[in-house]
């Protein structure tokens, strides 16, 4: 018997977390961050977690899907690194759907520093009848008369059984940023993406289906839409050392492909909306 879509609202050690699944898949949704800490398809797991992840609310959680709202990085005026999005705790946005199964979060209104405007986000998560997840993102400028711009990420951290037979594929062709040479533009000409040392790159221009691979095998597939851009990252030997919250060989482990719109950011007049859509599998 096919096991019935399902989504229900939890507590893990004190945290709201909604789990969805169907016959293909199940994912977990922490309230804090709108934070999709995992996806697993067919009983393999999509999602890289961390040991040493916070898991309390004290901190971004490290691995899993960080929404990178409304900055990604630095690439704004705000000075807390991606935002705040992925330290709040979101609200739900609507009564859980146990037959699609999905959950909608709204990020909650609310003072940050560097930051004076009405900008609503909604992130919808959803498994499909296939087990793709699917993960909805929809921001609205709530100004009167204002502008307003941002920047994002969906900073998916995805688990790879080798970092070092990992290659990234479909980014032939298009440029990036490499954020480790001083920002530096460079154009990608190898037909996949390899990681030898520590990669930090900001792709422009990126097509709507991105692979990664390891060897011979699929591992995940990505499928964007609106995102035009997508942060490449793995921290590799050096980096992993210094990060508290990430056991130190972890980083053989997994890859950050990120869809965003980080290059320019969406600038959005007064009462529009922009949506956005990533899909996993
Ligand atoms: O440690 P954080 O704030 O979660 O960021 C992790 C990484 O996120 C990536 O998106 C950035 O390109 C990297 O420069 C950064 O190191």
């Amino acid at each position: 018997m096919p096991r019935p879509s399902m989504a229900e609202l939890i507590h893990v050690d004190g945290m709201q977390v909604v789990r969805l699944s169907n016959a293909e898949a199940s994912a977990e949704v922490y309230l804090y961050g709108a934070h999709v800490t995992s996806y697993v398809r067919r009983g393999v797991p999509k999602l890289f977690l961390s040991d040493l992840a916070a898991l309390d609310g004290s901190a971004p959680i490290r691995g899993g899907i960080p929404v990178c709202f409304p900055q990604f990085g630095k690439r704004g005026p705000m000075a807390v690194q991606h935002g705040f999005a992925r330290r709040v705790v979101w609200e739900l946005g609507g009564a859980l759907d146990a037959a699609t199964p999905s959950v909608v979060l709204r990020l909650p209104p609310g003072e940050h520093a560097d930051w004076d405007y009405r900008l609503g986000c909604l992130l919808k998560v959803a498994l499909e009848v296939d087990g793709t997840l699917v993960c909805h993102m929809t921001v609205h400028n709530e100004e009167s008369e204002r502008a307003c711009s941002f920047s994002t990420a969906l900073h998916a951290y995805f688990c790879t059984p080798d970092i070092e037979k990992t290659r990234i594929s479909g980014l032939q062709g298009t440029t990036y940023i490499d954020q480790l040479a001083g920002g530096a533009v460079v154009e990608e000409y190898p037909d996949k993406v390899e990681f030898l040392s520590e990669v930090d790159r900001i792709y422009s221009g990126v097509p709507s289906k991105i692979m990664i691979e390891c060897g011979d095998n699929l591992v995940s597939e990505l499928e964007l839409e609106t995102f035009c851009d997508a942060i490449v990252w793995n921290p590799h030997v050096e980096k992993s050392r210094g990060m508290a919250d990430l056991p130190d060989d972890a980083w053989k482990g997994f890859v950050c492909v990120e869809p965003a719109v980080a290059v320019q950011p969406v600038v959005l007049g007064a009462g529009e909306h922009w949506a956005a859509i990533l899909r996993i599998r």
